[in-house]
């Protein structure tokens, strides 16, 4: 049954511009929102707007090459404080920790799957990252799944691959092309419906692989303003995925500091010996080489977002004594990427 709109609700409000970018994974993202949204509210009227973004346009640069960080959120972000949209909807991993004053995250969806997964070449028999012989090359543009593969693995060579899921995989699967095997998250082939070529699953227990902060999960941008969207998102939107994915984005909003760290993260929901759920985050930094890294696990009752983002912060107080700040200063310096 739909629910009443909220007494924030303008009468006068019915009609939302959603935008997003064009890429088949966005626009799946944006049908689920949208979605939710006409299930909620179903007297309003929602219009998807796509656009291609700096970083759809840019494929050749390798990712941490290129000099803005904003590349998939600035235009959007531009249409959206200009009140031509009134929801951006992302891949909330792609969306930079600092978001400008005049925008805010309204809610995220129920996470998909937020693991790794490795992909192998058709006709390869390897089932796993372990089968991999030395010298085979992963092709994978992120420094965090390029400083753990060095970490835990490496005899293996690591080649950058650009472009959206659809482009990963042809380069895979082309006969003479490069890579053996693709690392990808599991949400976009999951939700693009290419969940069939997953071959392996990576977590801390399969292959010791983190994944990135706000992987899989769909966040919705709004501007800092609107209560009456951020009133409609609240119907919407996900509990336990939101605690995880503030907590996650504190954690990585400190270590940064203004250059993208290579952090790797795992969030869980346990029950401690009292029956009191908890947030279990594992963490870890690891220098581009993959000659050191920093890891840590910890345990926090996390009820609130204030909750969230205060045990953020103690993971990476943590990370930091356990080593990660020279790691992440060597990066800043520039000295790891030489
Ligand atoms: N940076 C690209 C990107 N942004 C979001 C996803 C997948 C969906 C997600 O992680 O939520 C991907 C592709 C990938 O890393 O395999």
């Amino acid at each position: 049954m739909a629910t009443a709109p909220p007494a924030s609700i303008s009468p006068q409000r019915k009609s939302f511009n959603v935008g997003t970018r064009k890429s088949k994974l966005a626009l799946v993202q944006t049908d689920l929102v949208v979605g939710a949204l006409k299930n909620a509210y179903p007297g309003f009227d929602f219009s998807i707007k796509s656009k291609d973004t700096a970083g759809d346009r840019d494929k050749l640069t390798a990712l941490k090459d290129l000099s803005t960080k904003n590349l998939w959120t600035e235009e959007l972000e531009e249409l959206l404080a200009a009140g031509h949209l009134d929801v951006i909807v992302h891949s909330l991993k792609d969306v930079p920790t600092l978001i400008p004053s005049t925008c805010a995250l309204g809610g995220v969806l129920t996470r998909e799957d937020p693991r790794d997964v490795l992909v192998v070449k058709p006709g390869l028999p390897y089932k796993s990252i372990s089968d991999l012989p030395a010298g085979s090359v992963v092709g994978t543009s992120s420094i965090r799944r390029t400083a753990q593969l060095a970490l835990k693995y490496p005899h293996l060579k690591v080649e950058s691959v650009r472009g959206n899921i659809d482009t990963r995989l042809a380069k895979l699967d082309a006969e003479d092309g490069p890579y053996q095997c693709i690392i990808l998250a599991a949400a976009g082939l999951l939700r693009v419906g290419l969940g069939e070529r997953i071959t392996q699953y990576l977590d801390s227990k399969n292959g010791g692989f983190l994944y990135a902060v706000g992987q899989g999960a769909i966040g919705i941008e709004i501007r800092s303003d609107d209560d009456t969207v951020l009133a409609m998102l609240n119907q919407v939107g996900h509990k336990e995925t939101l605690l995880e994915i503030l907590a996650e984005r504190s954690l990585l909003r400190v270590l940064e500091g203004g250059c993208s760290a290579p952090l790797g993260v795992e969030s869980e929901w346990i029950k401690d010996s009292d029956g009191k759920t908890k947030l279990r985050m594992r963490s870890i930094v690891v220098s581009v080489d993959g000659t050191r890294s920093s890891q840590v696990e910890l345990d926090g009752v996390v009820e609130s977002p204030a909750a969230a983002e205060a045990f953020g912060l103690e993971v990476a107080k943590e990370l930091v004594a356990q080593g990660a700040g020279s790691i992440l200063q060597d990066i800043k310096e520039n000295k790891a990427t030489s």
